[in-house]
């Protein structure tokens, strides 16, 4: 048997305790070594000896040939367990082959194969065998979409009761397409999210309406919208399985911050999206940690902008927008927030005042936000909490850079920090001239290379080939792209 080492594994009931866990066995034989999944800790397991929990020296298996995690969206929720390979000689599920860097949804009793070597072999394969705690798997309750009044099935798609999340508007469940399974019987199948709405009655809905007409790598994917006859709105997008940015910054009961680096490269990826998006003149509205969703909860990852729930499409109506919506914290002064909510508290989260209006530089306003957050764990207006002092402070748009969390902070994102979060619309920059700032444009070679070589090819996501020409041509010459597209392998018995 090939020596298994023991790195941070755990025995016995501490790793039972975890929300779930993964059992080793070798050989056929289970190990009585068990690694605990936990909240904001990857799982990695390969032969690479400084990175991975679960050491394992067989040649056939890759430094790093899959990772685990778990997303939780709130202390509430029964959190989501993932696997994503990342092998060259593949990872099975149940049997089926994962498609390289993709990610899947695991299951109670789910069996993983690292390698599925020759008969003669058999005393080395590894498999994971992954258990969810038993509280955990009792709360899942069966009958959730009948008594949310939710259909099981719509069209090709079949919705399930596991919550990915859930917000003010809509409730998001995780999605199977039943015709991608017949197509493809080698892969396992892929899993999908579904946002549903209750509309108003005679009401169309924007957000679809918006979100069918974009593609954008850094903005949900939407494949199908449906309209029941209790007016509830099917949105089936894209599951984005590393959670939402929030979560990944929230440690405890506070935010920290993450390098200059990893909030570079977030930052250049809001950027992208904004600019496809004020190119055709959609506004998002509502911008914020929660928001913008990570395919990987690590560094390096593709993020998407979801929830288009408020933005605006001015194609409709070319006129400035005069509209009072989004969070307070991330809000633009000009969008019309007032420290005293009398002027629209009949209204829940919009109202028309008497103002000049704003336009797409709110989304800029909100990136600023989200960039100091980034950077240094900080709100930049939070004030006491209240949304009194946050609209306040606000208006007033005061930067402290002397607190000791900038010092580790470059002056370029500090004076990018600072030219987005202008109270004067006039001279806070918009998405173009934002990409052309020093911090980026400084950068902008290792960023484009990062992004399209490793972000968009390597990630889970759309490859290359697949997008719009006018991606295409940003591609800088002396970057070479691997199409890491394993070759397709047949069902093991
Ligand atoms: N496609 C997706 N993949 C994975 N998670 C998702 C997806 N869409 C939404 N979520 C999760 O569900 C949560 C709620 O979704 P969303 O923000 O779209 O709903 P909402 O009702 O419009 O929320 P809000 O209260 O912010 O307006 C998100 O914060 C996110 O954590």
């Amino acid at each position: 048997m090939e020596p298994l080492d023991n790195y941070n594994l755990a025995t016995g009931n501490s790793a039972q305790r975890a929300p779930a866990y993964l059992e080793v066995d070798v050989g056929g034989y289970n190990t009585e070594q068990v690694i605990p999944i936990v909240k904001h800790q990857l799982v990695k397991v390969g032969r690479n000896g400084k990175e991975c929990q679960l050491v394992l020296t067989n040649p056939s298996i890759s430094s790093i040939h899959c990772v685990f995690w778990c997303v939780f969206f709130d202390e509430d929720s029964i959190p989501m367990f993932y696997v994503k390979d990342c092998s060259l000689n593949g990872t099975y599920l149940n049997g089926l082959l994962l498609k390289r860097d993709k990610t899947y949804l695991l299951k109670d009793s789910d069996v993983i194969e690292l390698s599925q070597g020759s008969r003669e072999n058999d005393s080395k394969k590894t498999q994971l065998v992954f258990m969810i705690n038993d509280d955990l798997q009792s709360s899942l309750d069966p009958k959730l979409l009948d008594q949310m009044g939710f259909l099981r099935e719509v069209d090709q798609w079949e919705i399930t009761n596991r919550i990915v999340g859930n917000g003010t508007f809509g409730h998001v469940l995780i999605t199977h397409n039943s015709k991608e399974r017949k197509d493809d019987a080698c892969y396992h199948p892929e899993n999908y999210a579904v946002k549903i709405i209750k509309l108003k009655p005679n009401k169309f809905d924007k957000e679809a309406r918006i979100l069918l007409k974009l593609d954008h790598p850094n903005i949900i994917k939407v494949y199908h919208t449906f309209c029941d006859r209790n007016n509830h709105l099917y949105i089936f997008q894209d599951l984005i399985p590393g959670g939402d940015l929030f979560s990944y910054l929230a440690k405890g009961d506070c935010l920290t911050s993450m390098s200059e680096t990893e909030s570079l490269l977030i930052v250049f990826q809001i950027l992208q999206a904004l600019n496809y998006l004020h190119d055709q003149d959609i506004v998002h509205r509502d911008l914020k940690l929660d928001n913008i969703l990570l395919c990987t909860p690590e560094p390096c990852t593709r993020i998407v902008l979801a929830d288009f729930g408020i933005a605006k499409d001015l194609n409709s109506n070319k006129e400035r927008m005069h509209t009072v919506v989004g969070t307070p914290e991330y809000c633009a002064p000009e969008v019309g927030f007032r420290a005293n909510r009398k002027a629209y508290q009949s209204f829940s989260r919009a109202a028309t005042l008497e103002q000049r209006g704003y336009d797409s530089k709110c989304d800029l306003w909100s990136l600023g936000v989200i960039t100091h957050i980034m950077l240094t764990g900080i709100s930049p207006f939070y004030g006491d909490g209240s949304e009194r002092s946050i609209i306040q402070n606000a208006k007033v748009g005061k930067l402290n850079f002397d607190l000791k969390q900038w010092d580790v902070v470059s002056d370029n994102a500090k004076s990018f920090v600072k030219d987005l979060l202008r109270t004067d619309v006039v001279k806070r920059l918009n998405s173009k001239q934002s990409l052309k700032h020093i911090w980026i444009e400084k950068h902008l070679s290792q960023l484009e290379r990062l992004y399209y070589k490793k972000i968009l090819c390597n990630n889970e996501g759309p490859k290359l080939e697949t997008m719009a020409l006018d991606w295409k041509r940003k591609l800088p010459k002396s970057v070479v792209i691997s199409q890491a597209i394993p070759k397709k392998k047949k069902v093991l018995e």
